[in-house]
């Protein structure tokens, strides 16, 4: 299957997750990062499931699936373990154009759940195209050893300072420049580093000294 990727905005749209299981717990940790509001149907809950229900993170409608149900959904899952009620979810779903995955078979929806490394914004999503959750699950463990914390703030600066950049300069072609200049630069060593004082410099030597990270509103404190 040739997957089309895409970055969804979900925060604040419904996802109605059909079935309360292992499998919708874990699509409920996705939507919850996401920010999406979740209605669950399903007449028994994970107890972690319940957990989520009582802090108020999620809607349990508590019963089994009745066609009608995905009225005003943005997203859906058919989560539970029968293959027939899913399908029917699947129907329902597809005669109101909303997006559908189906826990049991891929093939019979429109998107299915990558497995996601995050960074702050910084977002890896792996998919095996519903070959081998397995192995999207094992890429997943080896690219969290080698894209560390140090990603979430070197983006935040690096998302700062073009931010600001763009606001001051409207020379494209210089611009272009400026970023793939800190994009290539040691950047991620330095933050891993905690060298500060050492970023400021590559960040003013670039763009003029209104770029420290204090004036991007990104500063951290020199470590001890
Ligand atoms: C098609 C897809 C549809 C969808 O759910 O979106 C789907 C379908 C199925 N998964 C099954 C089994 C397992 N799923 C996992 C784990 C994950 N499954 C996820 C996604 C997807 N699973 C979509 C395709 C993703 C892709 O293309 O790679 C991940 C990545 C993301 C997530 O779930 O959010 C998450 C990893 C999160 C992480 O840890 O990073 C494990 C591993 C484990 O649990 O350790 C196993 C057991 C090992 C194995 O089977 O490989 C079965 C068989 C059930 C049975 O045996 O009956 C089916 C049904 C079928 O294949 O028909
Ligand atoms: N996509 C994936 O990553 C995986 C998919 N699967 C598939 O997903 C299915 C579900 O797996 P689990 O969550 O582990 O199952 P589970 O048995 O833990 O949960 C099933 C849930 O479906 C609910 N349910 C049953 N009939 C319903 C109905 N008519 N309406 C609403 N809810 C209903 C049950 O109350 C229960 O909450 C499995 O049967 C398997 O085919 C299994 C493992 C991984």
């Amino acid at each position: 299957m040739n997957f089309f990727p895409v970055n969804l905005n979900i925060r604040g749209r419904t996802a109605t997750i059909v079935g309360g299981g292992g499998v919708a717990c874990r699509k409920c940790h996705a939507l919850l990062e996401g920010g999406a509001r979740i209605t669950i149907i399903a007449p028994r809950l994970d107890p972690s499931l319940g957990e989520l229900r009582d802090q108020g993170l999620l809607t349990h409608i508590q019963r089994p699936y009745e066609p009608g149900d995905l009225a005003g959904a943005f997203l859906v899952f058919a989560a539970t373990d029968s293959a027939a009620v899913n399908r029917t979810v699947a129907e329902e779903a597809a005669s109101r154009g909303i997006l559908v995955s189906l826990a049991d078979s891929p093939a019979l929806g429109t998107f299915t759940m990558p497995s996601v490394v995050r960074r702050g914004e910084l977002l890896i999503a792996v998919s095996t195209g519903g070959k081998s959750p397995a192995l999207a699950r094992l890429i997943r463990e080896q690219l969290e050893e080698e894209f560390g914390p140090e990603y979430a703030e070197a983006l935040a600066i690096l998302g700062a300072f073009r931010e600001k950049l763009l606001t001051v300069s409207k020379d494209t072609a210089y611009n272009k420049k400026i970023f793939n200049e800190l994009a290539a630069s040691p950047l991620l060593e330095l933050v891993r580093a905690r060298r500060h004082d050492a970023i400021d410099l590559l960040l003013t030597r670039l763009a003029g000294p209104g770029f420290t990270r204090e004036r991007l509103g990104v500063e951290k404190k020199d470590s001890a």
